[in-house]
């Protein structure tokens, strides 16, 4: 490989959230930083193995602003050719500006690279993790520009996304899709392969299992009948979930697959506590208008709910979310825990999964089966609860419901 060179793509450039002092929220202050920032430009060579067939893995995110500049921007990218009137931007936008302006995500990005990298490293691998976004520098396209730029050739994609779902899979497989043929057209040629959705992997339920597990025993309420579980996730709307799943007819694979992990997290965390957690899954961040059906019920009226039914404390669980993003410091933190207050509900939110090991260790497992498939291994893919995704999505899967656009890493 050639000898690299940083640009403003270069995920290092930015400074991490645990040095920024204008920084509201520090949801890193759990991340070991004594260890030098990974720098991907970096990466040593020499022997060091990596992992044929590829030169590269790529944590590909949603993306957020980090100033109160690029809030806007944002979110008319977020929202590009849907019309959706500035006044309902401007809605979301106040949002942003509670937190300066700066969105978790891109910090808790910066901090997944590192991990993932610190797995591969500890595996003896020294394959290079590059970062790029959908919605916010460092953009997609640009990171794998930099990639053929450095003589990368084949790169392994890992979404910050974990199931079925036009908004948690097929857009994102649209992104590969269109940035790959931006860059064809600079006759750059790149191959994608994509790990599977991982909301079916034992090492994302079993995290999600501890979490929940520890932030009950937190909350110091003896009382079963006291007590409730609040699995939370993010509301898509009812057609778009109708459609979700391998286009076998079947759908409603998104609230199936959040359905089921929900059970066996409350059934796990209840057999390690000798308790009878009763639970529910529930949405948060609706949009689009309200004549449009989304997935209910929001996690404030249900709070109400509880309430009235003489609950005194609920655990919130946000297992829609693989790390904590304005969904989880607004909806959450901010919206939901006041409307908990103002009921007199104590509320414990459970961490995301973010930088946990076990978590991260189980994204390497995925990347090393991708891998093994892409070299013509056979693997048998652990799945816990349900069945394991397919590493190329279905003919059909998740599809979008206004236009039929190109997706990478899939049958079509
Ligand atoms: C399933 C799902 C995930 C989870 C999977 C994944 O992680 O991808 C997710 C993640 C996220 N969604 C995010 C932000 C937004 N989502 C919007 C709009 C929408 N989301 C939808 C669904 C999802 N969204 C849908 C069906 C819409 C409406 C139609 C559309 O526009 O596609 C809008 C537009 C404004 C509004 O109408 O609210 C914004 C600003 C951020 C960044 C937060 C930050 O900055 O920290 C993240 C991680
Ligand atoms: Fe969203």
């Amino acid at each position: 490989m050639s000898s690299p060179t940083a640009d403003s793509t270069d995920p290092s450039a930015s400074a991490p959230a645990a040095k920024d002092p204008a920084a509201t929220t520090d949801p890193l202050a759990n991340v070991d930083r004594t260890e030098p920032a990974y720098d991907p430009a970096e990466t040593p060579e020499g022997d060091d193995e990596t992992l044929p067939p590829y030169d590269a893995v790529l944590l590909l995110s949603f993306g957020g602003p980090e100033n109160r500049e690029e809030v806007m921007p944002f979110l008319r990218q977020v929202t590009k050719g849907r019309g959706i009137p500035d006044d309902r931007l401007e809605q979301v936008a106040e949002h942003y500006y509670l937190f300066d302006g700066k969105s978790p995500i891109n910090d808790q990005n910066r901090a997944l690279v590192e991990a993932m990298h610190g797995e591969l490293r500890r595996r003896g691998l020294s394959t290079p993790v590059l970062w790029g976004n959908r919605n916010a520098a460092p953009f997609l396209t640009d990171a794998l520009r930099d990639a053929h730029e450095r003589g990368m050739r084949r790169i392994l994609v890992v979404t910050t996304s974990a199931y079925a779902s036009y908004s948690s899979c097929r857009q994102y497989r649209e992104n590969i899709a269109e940035a790959l043929a931006e860059l064809q057209e600079e006759g750059r040629e790149l191959r994608v392969d994509k790990v599977r959705q991982y909301a079916t992997h034992p090492s994302f339920a079993r995290t999600n299992i501890r979490l929940v597990t520890e932030a009950v025993r937190r909350i110091d309420q003896p009382d079963d009948a006291k007590l409730r579980l609040v699995f939370v996730t993010h509301s898509i709307p009812t057609a778009m979930d109708d459609t979700s799943g391998p286009g076998d007819e079947e759908g409603n694979l998104y609230e199936h697959q959040h359905d089921e992990l929900a059970h066996v997290i409350a059934d796990e965390a209840g057999i390690t506590l000798d308790r009878d957690l009763s639970s529910a899954l529930v949405y948060c961040s609706r949009s689009g208008p309200p004549s449009q059906p989304w997935l209910e019920p929001d996690i404030n009226d249900h709070l109400e709910k509880l309430a009235a039914q003489g609950i005194t404390d609920v655990v919130v669980a946000p297992i829609g979310f693989v790390s904590d993003h304005m969904e989880v410091v607004y909806d959450l933190d901010t919206e939901a825990r006041a409307t908990a207050d103002r009921l007199g509900l104590r509320m414990e939110r459970v961490p995301t999964v973010g930088v946990d090991l076990e978590f991260v260790s189980g994204l390497i497992d995925l990347v090393e089966e991708r891998a093994a498939e892409a070299r013509g291994e056979s693997v048998t893919p652990a799945a816990w609860p349900g069945e394991a995704m397919p590493s190329i999505c279905r003919r059909g899967c998740c599809p979008n419901l206004r236009e039929a656009l190109p997706a990478a890493c899939g049958e079509d």
